[in-house]
């Protein structure tokens, strides 16, 4: 089964929710994983089902990056915050480097999201 994981840093949830709710009718054939936090929302929002992993400042990205690593995951969807800096940036660039090693889709930003959910769709 396609497996997906969705995170966003604060600023961008509200767009990663709305991301979601446009799309729930497709998200809902996927497994769902997120971050902490946007598992909570995600939850709380739409009526997605969705395996909340840590908070990323405490862990979620390293714990999303590890089922990159086991080749579990078909994409990623992380709206992340361009403007401001995270405490946990080393944990962000393991996950995005993490992808690139394993070719595992990512999407960085609302356009490139749109995008890969075309994508999954095929
Ligand atoms: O910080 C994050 C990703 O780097 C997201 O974590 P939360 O979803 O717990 O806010």
């Amino acid at each position: 089964m396609t497996r997906v994981a969705l995170i966003a840093h604060d600023e961008k949830k509200p767009d990663l929710i709305e991301f979601a709710q446009t799309h729930e009718a497709q998200l809902r054939e996927y497994e769902l994983i997120a971050t902490g936090t946007t598992g909570k929302r995600l939850q709380e929002e739409t009526d997605l089902e969705v395996e909340r992993k840590e908070s990323g400042p405490l862990g979620g990205d390293l714990m999303i990056g590890a089922e990159v690593a086991e080749d579990e995951l078909d994409g990623i969807v992380f709206l992340r915050d361009p403007l401001r800096a995270q405490p946990h940036e080393p944990d962000i660039s393991a996950l995005l480097r993490i992808c690139d090693v394993h070719d595992v889709a990512l999407a960085t930003n609302h356009s490139s999201a749109e995008f890969l959910i075309e994508g999954l769709a095929d």
